[in-house]
């Protein structure tokens, strides 16, 4: 069964054209999976009507095997989607250690174990839990993010542009921890514009154009492809 399977989702803002023309993705268990395509292409309002923040005014969002399109954001989260947005991820003026206990919500009495196993696997966390989110390098910044978004515990974590605004290395080092995530066994569904290293790292990959899907195909087969270099991977 797909942990995630939208279907025909068209979905826009207000009254305007909709951006989300019939847009189709699924992740299977285990995966990493990148949506690419051009600036506008509709990619983040793709993983925000996943996540339940924009509603689908077409399609269906299937989590595993439960019909969620209904479903409010807090429903999606209790049903296990982790959202990580692009911008404004973390509270900065709250320290790391307030960060995760806010995070860990929908499960108030399981929080404080949940935080003690993420500084176990992120060691920096631990280091900075006293530090305010705001003096993080960006790099930090959004493992604080990923890691609020563990505190719930998902199924299936989302990811908007996790390497924006970071250095090559920073990026790198970001992509390792994303690999090492999934290593563990959870399913990621990331949009990115780093676009080769992020399908160097993916099981598979979609092309999303003006709101439809255009091609996809395996992560390195879809770097790999002339035609995707051409058009979205700088030649
Ligand atoms: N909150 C909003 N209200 C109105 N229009 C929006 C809103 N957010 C995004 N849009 C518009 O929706 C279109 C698709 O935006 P989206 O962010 O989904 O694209 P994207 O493929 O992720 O591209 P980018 O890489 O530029 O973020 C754009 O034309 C954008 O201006």
């Amino acid at each position: 069964m797909s942990v995630l399977a939208a279907e025909g989702v068209v979905a826009g803002y207000g009254a305007a054209e909709q951006i989300l023309k019939g847009a189709s993705v699924r992740v299977e268990p285990g995966e990493i999976v990148t949506i690419i395509g051009p600036n506008g292409a509709g990619k983040s309002t793709l993983l925000k009507t996943i996540a339940g923040l924009v509603a689908a005014k077409e399609g269906q969002i299937i989590l595993s095997g439960k019909d969620v399109t209904s479903a409010d954001a807090g429903g999606r989260a209790k049903a296990g989607i982790a959202f990580v947005p692009q911008e404004r991820n973390v509270f900065g003026s709250l320290t790391v250690a307030e960060n995760l206990e806010i995070a860990g919500f929908l499960d108030p009495a399981g929080a404080s174990a949940r935080a003690e196993g993420l500084y176990a696997t992120y060691p920096m966390l631990a280091a900075k839990r006293r530090a305010l989110a705001r003096t993080l390098s960006g790099g930090q910044r959004q493992i604080l993010a990923m890691a609020m978004g563990l505190m719930s515990n998902p199924s299936l974590m989302l990811l908007d542009e996790p390497t924006a605004g970071l250095s090559p290395k920073a990026a790198d080092d970001l992509f390792d921890a994303i690999v090492a995530l999934n290593r563990d066994g959870l399913p990621i569904l990331m949009v990115e514009q780093h676009a080769v290293e992020a399908l160097a790292v993916s099981h598979r990959g979609y092309v999303l154009v003006s709101g439809r899907n255009s091609a996809e195909g395996t992560g390195p087969g879809l770097a790999a492809d002339p035609e995707i270099r051409r058009l979205f991977l700088g030649g």
